[in-house]
């Protein structure tokens, strides 16, 4: 068996044994605390760029399948696990978890006890690691400093040009900023005519296709590197109902004028408790982001602030004050994950009936 060393930012080295494809590699690494979902983990779009580690112990037990792709082409950056199963049973089962990313060119280490990384992560951060030989020496401070992670993860994820999933139902403009098939599968469900655009449609082209509603999807990297997105969702806020989740969320404040901040270690997993603060019903979530929205900047906008996080307090869901746009920093699509809040997609097509149009008072009047 090769031996592979995972070396992180602030000196800590593993060593560990390798599966996958063969290449050294350098990305952010961060950790998912989800038993089950590999599959969709590894191709969530959102993770471009990043090395995950699961906390699970044993990883590919039940195969990789055809069913449970969030994506065509996974795009993490590698994959540090406990133990990868070589063994898997389940009937849908297509691949080995090592087969599937020596196909995909996605190096892996396993051997890892991938709980003691989590709590150094969660202790000093989230932090640039790499994936090597067991030969390399480690590098030094100075040298980690020189290593820059990509910051164009939406423009290499989104579609690169507009496609069409047919129906008969609501009209629904989807912007890709590297959309997991979750979102689509929901829309489908419901009959939506969908077009899914790439994330640079300006506000006309947008608007060109009538849409009953606009859905702006999850995506990589921080929001702040998407600015053309977020200019396109200012105009369009007053002029077509938007759904955002999590990139789609974040981009939605950061269009209203609020801010956008990096998470310590982010939230990844398919159990963070979520409070509607107006009904006092809590959820369980998945989620997968490493930014959040500044709840102290909320206060300057027309945004209020109507779902928290219970762990750590943060913004998880946003209402605009006058105009039909919500956006949730979780997954209702939960792919992977519980599926409480799925009604949301209802909710967002039933918005869709509101008419945009600000009565006398200055407030929208919802038809
Ligand atoms: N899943 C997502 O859309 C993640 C959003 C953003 N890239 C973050 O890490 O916060």
């Amino acid at each position: 068996m090769k031996k592979r060393q995972l070396i992180l930012e602030d000196g800590t080295v593993f060593n560990g044994t390798a599966f996958g494809s063969d290449q050294a590699t350098t990305g952010e690494i961060v950790f998912n605390t989800g038993m089950t979902g590999y599959q969709e983990i590894l191709s969530d779009p959102s993770y471009c760029g990043q090395i995950v580690t699961l906390t699970y112990p044993l990883i590919g037990n039940y195969g990789i399948n055809s069913d449970d792709f969030e994506s065509i082409q996974p795009s993490i950056q590698a994959l540090v696990v406990k133990e990868a199963s070589a063994a898997p049973s389940n009937f849908r089962k297509q691949h080995t978890i090592d087969s599937f990313l020596k196909f995909h060119e996605i190096p892996g280490i396993e051997g890892i006890d991938t709980r003691k990384l989590t709590k150094i992560i969660r202790k000093q951060g989230a932090m640039k690691a790499r994936l090597t030989e067991a030969t390399e020496t480690v590098e030094t401070g100075a040298s980690w400093e020189a290593i820059s992670l990509p910051n164009d993860q939406v423009q290499r994820m989104s579609t690169a040009k507009p496609y069409v999933v047919p129906g008969r139902g609501k009209r629904i403009v989807v912007m890709d900023f590297g959309m997991k098939h979750g979102i689509l599968r929901e829309l489908a469900a419901r009959d939506c005519h969908i077009t899914v655009v790439p994330w640079h449609y300006s506000p006309e082209q947008i608007l060109h296709l009538n849409p009953d509603g606009v859905m702006l999807t999850n995506g990589p990297g921080d929001p702040k590197d998407v600015e053309t997105a977020t200019k396109t969702i200012r105009e369009l806020i007053s002029q077509v109902p938007i759904f955002g989740i999590c990139l789609g969320h974040q981009l939605i404040a950061l269009a209203a004028g609020a801010n956008t901040e990096k998470l310590k270690f982010g939230h990844r997993g398919s159990n963070h408790p979520v409070k509607d603060l107006a009904t006092g019903k809590t959820y369980l979530t998945s989620q997968n982001h490493g930014y959040t929205v500044t709840k102290e900047s909320l206060s300057s906008t027309d945004l209020e602030l109507t779902q928290v996080a219970l762990n750590d307090g943060t913004v998880e869901g946003l209402q605009h004050k006058k105009y039909p746009v919500m956006s949730v920093q979780y997954h209702p699509e939960a792919a992977p994950g519980p599926e409480d809040t799925r009604h949301l997609f209802d909710e967002f097509l039933d918005m869709t009936q509101q008419t945009t149009q600000p009565s006398s008072k200055g407030e929208a009047t919802y038809a």
